[in-house]
């Protein structure tokens, strides 16, 4: 390094820790150079993780490395991949990706890769609801269990009594659609459904909302998680709430945690909370109502065969008995994005067969049930369908790590060293297959 590197390191070094966006770079062997601090936030890993990462490594893995891969390869850019996926911690993360070749004097010597977290700018919207498509109605919503019989009941209540409501549930449980069901009950009906998203940090669009909600006839204004806002926010929204004048408006909020605990713990401010409790419905998370799994799933496949003509009808008893058992963690949105990515890979089957699910599915699967990949599963089989070769490597690959990782005891130093790795890879591998991003 020369002396003007030396002096001009600290400062790239701090200044790309301290970038909004997701920052990895790998060098033109595919080895991890830069990996900052934002990148570490939205993939939930340590920099030790990956930074000697071969390129052979990152060619099993996720998308986005794969995007490196290609682009290093290639020595063309990728610009705005999208991606929705939960991360290590179980977050829900879309990130918006764009990918450079770095030449100098015309010779490749790496790719940079730079990821927006766009999950919260997503949702950082104030806008009358679908527009464009068909409005959402309690008819369409899945309601088989009993405890989601007994949300749509009260639902219904509130809507004919015009008072405020607050939705209770975890993200992916469906409080937007019950919301937006809400709506569409009213009768008379309201002119327009403001969706205010409070999942950014930037909260400042609650100064506005006089101006922006300022409309003629009465209007249905959902505010979407309340207990994401600053207090002081949250000040300003009860504030307008309680300026609002029109008795015809019909307010609905949605919280993802027991009121009771916000309040106590100073999140959630008090008065807001009862300006909404008129109707306080607690949506069950999906594991403790899970006989709404399979009409939904039916459903999902009907409108898609309607939308798309795709062939898929239904799904096997023993992944029918896996949905059932597994705990959905991010709820129907979680199951729905399983699916969606199920679908996308399908061709001409009719039915969601085990050898159809993600890897980063049946690995969460095989831990729980205690029913590995077994050695079976490598063989070729006149009777079997093939998988993929690459599906078949990425099964190899977590077969082969889970019987190493038995056989030395789970010892990570032991296994790493049988293995010929060095203990951050084999963990980061591990990590990677348990957690495995969709
Ligand atoms: N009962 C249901 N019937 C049909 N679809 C559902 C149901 N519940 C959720 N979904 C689907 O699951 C996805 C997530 O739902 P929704 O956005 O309403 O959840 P949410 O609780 O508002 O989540 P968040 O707190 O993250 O905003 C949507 O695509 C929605 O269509």
């Amino acid at each position: 390094m020369n002396t003007i590197d030396q002096f001009l390191f600290p400062l790239y070094e701090f200044a790309v820790n301290r970038a909004g966006v997701g920052i990895h770079a790998v060098n033109h062997t595919g080895r991890t150079v830069i990996y900052n601090d934002k990148m570490k936030a939205i993939e939930g890993l340590e920099l030790e993780e990956v930074i000697d990462r071969s390129i052979l490594e990152l060619f099993n893995f996720n998308q986005e490395e794969s995007t490196l891969l290609k682009v290093l390869q290639s020595g063309i850019e990728q610009l705005n991949v999208k991606q929705t996926y939960w991360n290590r911690k179980g977050n829900e993360i879309t990130t918006v990706n764009d990918t450079y070749p770095i030449f100098h004097e015309d010779t490749l010597i790496g790719a940079v890769e730079i990821a927006r977290d766009v999950t919260a700018l997503e949702k950082f919207i104030l806008h009358p609801l679908r527009k464009n498509s068909d409005p959402v109605t309690f008819n369409q919503l899945i309601a088989t269990s009993d405890e989601m019989k007994a949300v749509v009941a009260t639902a219904v209540k509130a809507a004919k009594a015009r008072l405020p409501v607050l939705l209770i549930g975890e993200s992916g449980t469906g409080k937007d659609l019950i919301a937006e069901s809400i709506h569409n009950e009213l009768t008379p009906s309201n002119g327009s459904f403001y969706m205010l998203s409070c999942h950014h940090y930037d909260n400042s669009f609650i100064d506005t909302l006089h101006e922006d909600l300022n409309s003629d006839g009465a209007f249905t204004l959902f505010c979407d998680r309340i207990d994401l806002l600053s207090i002081q926010h949250q000040q300003k929204l009860y504030a307008f709430l309680k300026s609002s004048g029109q008795a015809d408006h019909q307010f609905i909020a949605s919280i993802g945690d027991d009121p009771v605990e916000l309040i106590a713990n100073g999140t959630l401010m008090k008065d807001l909370y009862y300006f909404f409790t008129s109707f306080a419905i607690r949506i069950p998370p999906l594991r403790k109502r899970k006989e709404d799994i399979l009409p939904f799933i039916t459903s999902y496949l009907a409108s898609r065969k309607k939308r798309f003509g795709t062939s898929l009808e239904g799904i096997a008893p023993d992944v029918e008995e896996l949905f059932l058992q597994y705990d959905w963690p991010g709820n129907m949105r979680e199951l729905e994005f399983l699916l969606n990515e199920i679908a996308s890979l399908a061709s001409t089957e009719s039915i969601i067969t085990y050898g159809m699910l993600p890897l980063h599915f049946r690995l969460k699967m095989d831990g729980m049930n205690d029913n590995p990949l077994q050695a079976m599963d490598f063989i070729v089989q006149p009777q079997k369908d093939l998988l993929p070769l690459d599906q078949y490597l990425k099964d190899a690959e977590a077969y082969y790590l889970q019987k190493a990782m038995k056989l030395h005891e789970d010892n990570i130093t032991k296994t790493a060293q049988a293995l010929g790795m060095s203990r951050q890879n084999l963990q980061y591998r591990l990590r990677k297959l348990k957690n495995g991003r969709g």
